[in-house]
């Protein structure tokens, strides 16, 4: 990833020089455990207004986020959900009418699940339509990304339904639930996915992302978001500033 933010792969030498502050304004701290409570909502939206993050990630079930937490608990906020989570075997139309609901709840960004199967067997054409559905209910200015479960798809299929999200009008691609027993983000597959829609898309990656390392060789290979839930454990092995 070109950045004024990183030095990495300049002729100087590799040092990054990503700071807590900068990466803070690429992530989406994110709440998503299934036992999870009011209480732990208010405590994310603290939490996400001390570390100085963009968005904040919560179950579709949370919206609106003024009526569980607070009047004035979003104010500075980016405000996303989720969609189909965390299996993408919903159907078309019901991911549809989440999406749906969730914006009319506030949502700012709704992060979508593919249907990992309908990939793996080749029917693109299914996923491209899944994704195009769930566009039409967030419609610009609302942000749209999909979760691909990067770590479950070979690349031929990986770089297929990055390409499918690009043609159904996505706004961002993104690794992992966090969830699927297959693993989180890896450097490669964001390697794969900045290949094939980088520069147009944004590129998310989420699940498994608990040092400053991780995030930084995420970032440098490609990352322009991060979904993290261990935000401070992340931030806190960055430089301050
Ligand atoms: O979308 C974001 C992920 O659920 C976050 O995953 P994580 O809990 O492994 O950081």
């Amino acid at each position: 990833m070109s950045t004024e933010s990183s030095t990495a792969g300049t002729p100087e030498g590799t040092t990054t020089t990503w700071t807590a502050a900068q990466v803070a304004r690429l992530v989406d701290h994110t709440l998503l455990k299934p036992e999870a409570t009011p209480a732990d909502v208010a405590a994310l939206l603290a939490d996400a207004r001390r570390l100085g993050v963009l968005a904040v990630c919560v179950s579709p079930s949370f919206l609106p986020l003024a009526q569980t937490a607070g009047e004035g608990s979003t104010d500075g906020l980016v405000v996303a959900t989720v969609c189909g989570f965390p299996s993408g075997k919903h159907a078309s139309e019901v991911k549809a009418a989440e999406a749906a609901a969730a914006v009319a709840a506030g949502a700012d960004e709704v992060d979508m699940v593919i249907d990992v199967g309908a990939a793996l067997s080749g029917d693109v054409d299914a996923v491209r339509a899944d994704i195009a559905a769930v566009r039409a209910a967030v419609p610009a200015p609302g942000v749209l990304k999909v979760i691909v479960e990067s770590a479950a798809l070979p690349d031929d299929v990986l770089v297929a339904v990055c390409r499918a999200a690009e043609e159904a009008g996505a706004d961002f691609v993104k690794t992992s639930t966090g969830f699927h027993p297959t693993g989180g983000a890896s450097v490669h597959a964001v390697e794969v996915m900045r290949a094939t829609v980088g520069g147009r898309l944004g590129i998310k990656a989420s699940g498994g992302i608990r040092t400053a390392e991780a995030a930084v060789a995420l970032l440098e290979a490609g990352a322009t978001r991060l979904g993290l839930s261990g935000t401070a454990a992340v931030l806190d092995g960055l430089p301050q500033g």
